[in-house]
């Protein structure tokens, strides 16, 4: 049971974790912390918190747990801004998608890594933003991966882990490095190809009607290019060598599918198809 979870950044995110935390009785008070007024006012009338500061200081007094949940960018102001109100046993913990530079910004920040930080990452959520776009549910039966440090207190790490687990998550642990590459490759690449395709589409001279006959494969392959810009924006930079690399191998792709097109070459195509379909069956048939 948390006593007082302090959120920065009562967004999708944030703001998602204190409805689930709420609707197993497994927080006492929210304190939520943010830049704009009239979200963290939804926020209080929607029952997501009970009150809010714009001062991220005055938001940890007396927290037992800290979660940060503001765009990669704002991290280390953040953090900067709470160093010296925290209790000592506070647990800080975080969402960011990217966990190399929440680290980087921790020490940053504290100087060190702090011993009660628990870098996380909840492999969930939607293209929408902001509280009104919270819900309770949203991390039931996800994964949550978490990356600990050498330096952190096995008793934060398991306060931590036991509080997804309340949100009815699965919570896996790995480094922070393999963190950064494997989702590199599962989440940020894919929203470069949305927000790419979109993009090049939107600016053609004939948008108009290629618009007008998108239908099902477009709209399902574009849903994220509706995400959050700052907080992709974000995310490409904390991120930058790990999708650098990814964009590269991704880029001799599509050259080798290109070429076979050009050629006409059916039997490299088909097994360019087969093989991506049949690890889409398995994948999808996995998280059935
Ligand atoms: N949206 C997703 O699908 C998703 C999934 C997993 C993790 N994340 C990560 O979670 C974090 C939050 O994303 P979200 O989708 O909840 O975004 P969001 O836009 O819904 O919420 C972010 C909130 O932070 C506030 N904020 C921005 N800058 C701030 C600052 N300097 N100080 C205090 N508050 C500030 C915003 O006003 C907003 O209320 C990001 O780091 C993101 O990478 C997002
Ligand atoms: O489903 C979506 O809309 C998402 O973009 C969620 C998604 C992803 O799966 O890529 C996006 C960013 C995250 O850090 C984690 C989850």
């Amino acid at each position: 049971m948390i006593e007082r979870l302090s959120i920065i950044g009562v967004g999708l995110i944030g703001g998602s974790l204190a409805r689930a935390l709420r609707a197993v009785g497994q927080v006492g008070e929210v304190v939520g912390c943010g830049r704009s007024g009239p979200n963290l006012e939804k926020a209080v009338e929607l029952g997501v918190i009970d009150r809010f500061t714009h001062d991220p200081g005055e938001a940890v007094v007396g927290a037992d747990v800290v979660f940060l949940a503001v765009p990669l960018g704002a991290m280390r102001g953040a953090l900067s801004a709470i160093k010296d109100r925290l209790d000592a046993s506070a647990v800080i913990t975080d969402g960011g998608s990217v966990k190399g530079s929440v680290v980087a910004d921790a020490v940053a920040a504290f100087g060190k890594v702090p011993t009660r930080l628990v870098p996380g990452h909840p492999i969930a959520g939607t293209e929408c933003s902001g509280v009104e776009a919270s819900f309770a549910e949203l991390y039931r039966n996800r994964r949550v991966i978490l990356t600990p440090l050498s330096e952190t207190e096995p008793d934060a790490l398991s306060l931590v882990s036991r509080m997804w687990e309340a949100c009815g998550a699965e919570v896996t642990t790995m480094s922070v490095g393999h963190h950064d590459e494997v989702l590199a490759a599962t989440s940020h690449l894919p929203h470069m190809l949305a927000f790419g395709l979109v993009d090049a589409l939107a600016r053609m001279r004939e948008n108009d009607e290629i618009f007008r006959y998108a239908a099902g494969g477009f709209r399902d392959f574009t849903r994220i290019a509706s995400s959050s810009p700052v907080m992709w924006r974000d995310i490409c930079i904390a991120n930058r060598e790990a999708l650098s690399a990814m964009l590269a191998r991704f880029g001799i792709e599509m050259t080798d599918l290109a070429e076979s097109i050009r050629r006409a070459d059916g039997d490299h195509l088909l097994e360019i198809f087969e093989r991506a379909k049949a690890a889409r069956d398995r994948y999808v048939d996995r998280v059935k």
